[in-house]
């Protein structure tokens, strides 16, 4: 009987459907690292909320573990390369939640707005202060979104009912879903010029992360309220807590936090700030639909092999599924590597299959190819929904097949269009010609050709091929204490542009990142993922 880990607070329901269908459960929450550590090892299951970190440690230790499954939305708590290296299967609920946390962010503009929270403490203490706490009307004000997915789409719904007026930054927003929505896209410093209320939903990645940097918060109207749901990180905090001390912005309420739980903060106690400890999705609801939705998604994966809103996996029919895996695997690499390398919108992606690769079903690879493109913008994508989230971002999705072998056996090459042009990146299967068993290998990364394994953390560089560089790579990664796995090299002619993709033990860091920027010859570097 497969047993499965509660580790974080979780509605009864999740355990009542576990046990119902055959799965054996523990609850235990609040485990400390080593705690969780020493016990992980006899689950084939863990479902987790955001409390739970599950780090490369944890995953190390899970010798039995084969899916992860998160009762809500964002999965930054996983780390989702180690897992899916140990073929951990990902998944979480992606909409379970999201109209509660839609309503705690209109909950927290309508406390920022009228000052409810300081309201309510003076009149429980026995002040009466009418005179002190004089609000503003949200009727006319401009709300400002920040990412228009899911739950920024329902709040500009409900923004909408109040007869605000809604402006949305969210670069994968297409304008035919905007008109939809009622709302205005525009860019960023134009939000940031034109909001009297700013409100987040978007995921943190390298993108996002401090999308509200100190800059950006002194582009903002004068006397601007802040209103964060989604994640810690996407604002800088000491830079909110003078813009609250200087006055410029007029109020601001975190659910979230760069660390959590948040005990102590600068922020606490400042005049005009409010916070709430991630109850963003905590309501009866809500915590009851991710609950059975989490349970049934892992007792179906565990009792007999069937995928829904996995992260990290496609989902395939039990006749399919042996010969198209490599396939798939393959074309997520390739759509995550695109999605990776390129930014901003997109207006066409073309998966061209040539030899062995077109006479298989095109359908799943395509999915995978998108997947693997659209997690670079969000966590809620998955094979299923990845052509219909594609199509809302206002993707073209091309698919050519040639059945003639070219250089190799079998290939898929993945294209974008972008602003600068057409780039390209391919791939194929190393290994038996049955694909079964065979091996995804990169063989060609925007017109030069490289072969390399995709996989794990990986470093990601463009330079002018000249004599000595590589020995200064290594030299500083050396110094740094990186640890290389694997060495690729390609270039585009002797002494033209070369691109080296390196594996690496530990994800790339901003700061080791700035020194490989810093070598002489460098054109790009990137830390990348997969
Ligand atoms: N406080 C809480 O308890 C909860 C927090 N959340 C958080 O809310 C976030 C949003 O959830 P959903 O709307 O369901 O996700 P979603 O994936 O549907 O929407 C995210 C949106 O952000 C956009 N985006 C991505 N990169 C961007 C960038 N650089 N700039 C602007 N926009 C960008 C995407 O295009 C997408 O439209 C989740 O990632 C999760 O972290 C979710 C549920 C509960
Ligand atoms: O679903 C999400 O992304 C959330 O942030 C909700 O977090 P929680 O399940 O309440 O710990």
């Amino acid at each position: 009987m497969p047993k499965v880990l509660i580790s974080d607070a979780m509605d009864p329901k999740a355990a009542q459907i576990f046990r119902e269908r055959g799965v054996e459960v523990d609850e235990i929450t609040g485990k400390t690292p080593d705690e969780l550590i020493a016990i992980i090892g006899d689950y084939d299951g863990l479902a987790i909320r955001s409390s739970t970190k599950v780090t490369k440690a944890i995953l190390a230790a899970a010798t039995n573990l084969k899916v992860i499954g998160r009762a809500g939305i964002g999965v930054d708590n996983v780390d989702i390369p180690a897992a899916s290296a140990q073929g951990v299967v990902v998944m979480n609920t992606p909409f379970g939640n999201s109209i509660t946390t839609a309503e705690h962010a209109i909950a927290l503009m309508f406390a920022l707005a009228r000052q409810l929270p300081e309201a309510d403490a003076s009149t429980q203490a026995g002040k009466w202060e009418k005179n002190r706490f004089m609000g503003v009307e949200l009727t006319s004000k401009t709300l400002g979104l920040i990412g228009a997915g899911n739950i920024g789409s329902i709040v500009a719904d409900r923004a909408l009912g109040l007869k605000m007026k809604v402006v949305a930054f969210d670069p994968f927003l297409s304008p035919e879903r905007a008109l939809e929505l009622g709302i205005e896209k525009v860019e960023l410093d134009e939000l940031l010029a034109r909001a009297d209320f700013i409100t987040l939903h978007t995921p943190l990645t390298d993108q996002t992360r401090n999308i509200l940097s100190a800059e950006a918060l002194a582009k903002t109207k004068q006397g601007v309220r802040i209103i964060n749901c989604a994640r810690g990180g996407l604002i800088d905090e000491a830079a909110l807590k003078a813009g609250l001390d200087s006055g410029h912005i007029g109020g601001a309420a975190l659910d979230v936090f760069v660390q959590e739980p948040a005990k102590e903060s600068p922020l606490f106690g400042t005049p005009n700030f409010v916070s709430t400890p991630h109850l963003g999705a905590s309501t009866s609801e809500a915590q009851v639909n991710v609950a059975i939705q989490v349970a049934e998604q892992m007792a179906d994966y565990l009792m007999s092999g069937g995928v829904t809103n996995a992260l990290n996996v496609p989902s395939l029919s039990a006749e399919e599924a042996p010969r198209l895996k490599p396939y798939m695997a393959l074309a997520e690499k390739l759509g995550s590597l695109v999605g990776q390398l390129t930014h901003g919108a997109i207006g066409r992606i073309s998966i061209h299959s040539e030899g062995a690769a077109a006479e298989l079903n095109q359908k799943p690879m395509v999915s995978a190819v998108l997947a693997g493109f659209l997690r670079t913008q969000t966590d809620t994508v998955n094979m299923v929904n990845a052509p219909l989230l594609a199509k809302e971002r206002g993707i073209e999705v091309r698919e050519v097949r040639t059945e003639r072998e070219g250089d190799y056996h079998t290939l898929l090459r993945v294209s974008v269009k972008t602003d600068a042009g057409e780039r390209s990146v391919a791939g194929t299967l190393f290994g038996p010609s049955d694909a079964v068993g065979a091996a995804p290998r990169l063989v060609e990364l925007f017109g030069i050709k490289v072969e390399a394994d995709l996989a794990g953390h990986m470093l990601y560089v463009v330079n002018e091929d000249a004599p000595g560089f590589i020995g200064r790579l290594g030299s500083l990664l050396g110094e740094q204490g990186v640890n290389i796995g694997t060495f690729h090299l390609g270039r585009r002619s002797a002494g033209g542009e070369a691109v080296l993709l390196l594996s690496v033990d530990e994800p790339v860091t901003a700061e080791l990142l700035g020194k490989v920027r810093a070598l002489a010859g460098v054109r790009t570097a990137m830390g990348l993922s997969f």
